[in-house]
């Protein structure tokens, strides 16, 4: 996924079910162009199954009012923009915003600056998504969906979070999700010879 777009996730230990984020059924219209691939994915969270459902969503404009009636209940939501798009960065202030419209109120927010890997026509700074999350008090990391880079860890994180909110041992701490991002993930500037 490159540009405005996103993933929404409902994650359920140990298995959900349902045709929307939500499960409900309230399936809103979809018009003959666009697609809404649904997909499974199960993580393993401590011995406990974690399986989200994921929903990606199209990221133009002209799917807005679609894309909000299925993100509406997501319980995880992974905003992408394009490293080497300066539009696709631009627009993801537009989608917090609506997020924050629309989605759950504890909704688990991620964003990703994807595509790291064809840095030769970086357009986004790292420290520009960095910042931008920060602002918006959500954890960042840039990923490249071509190399695998990061991907993994962005739904493992997801999940344990999901996984701790459904069923939190009083005697475990709680799973920061910053801290954890911040401790794992790799940069894509990487490779000092240390
Ligand atoms: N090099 C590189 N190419 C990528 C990466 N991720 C996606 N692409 C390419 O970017 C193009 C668009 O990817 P899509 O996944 O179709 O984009 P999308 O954002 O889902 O499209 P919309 O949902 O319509 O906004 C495709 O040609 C992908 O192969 C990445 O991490 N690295």
């Amino acid at each position: 996924m490159s540009g405005p777009g996103g993933a929404a996730a409902s994650g359920t230990p140990p298995a959900g079910s349902g045709d929307t984020p939500a499960g409900n059924g309230d399936t809103p219209a979809l018009p003959r162009d666009y697609e809404l691939a649904g997909k499974n994915k199960v993580v393993a969270v401590d011995g406990v199954k974690v399986k989200l459902q994921i929903w990606d969503t199209a990221g133009q404009e002209r799917f807005r009012s679609v894309t909000h009636a299925y993100y509406r209940d997501a319980q995880a939501l992974l905003l992408l923009y394009d490293i080497t798009s300066k539009m696709s960065f631009d627009n993801i202030r537009a989608w917090l915003t609506e997020i924050h419209e629309y989605a759950q109120k504890d909704v688990v927010i991620m964003l990703l600056g994807n595509k790291a890997d064809v840095s030769s026509e970086r357009a986004v700074r790292t420290e520009d998504g960095a910042s931008l999350a920060r602002e918006y008090g959500v954890p960042f990391m840039e990923t490249s969906a071509k190399t695998g880079m990061n991907v993994e860890l962005a739904f493992l994180a997801v999940a344990k979070e999901l996984k701790q909110r459904a069923v939190q041992p009083l005697d475990e701490p709680r799973f920061q999700i910053h801290d954890y991002i911040e401790s794992q993930k790799k940069k894509s500037s990487c490779c000092a010879f240390a």
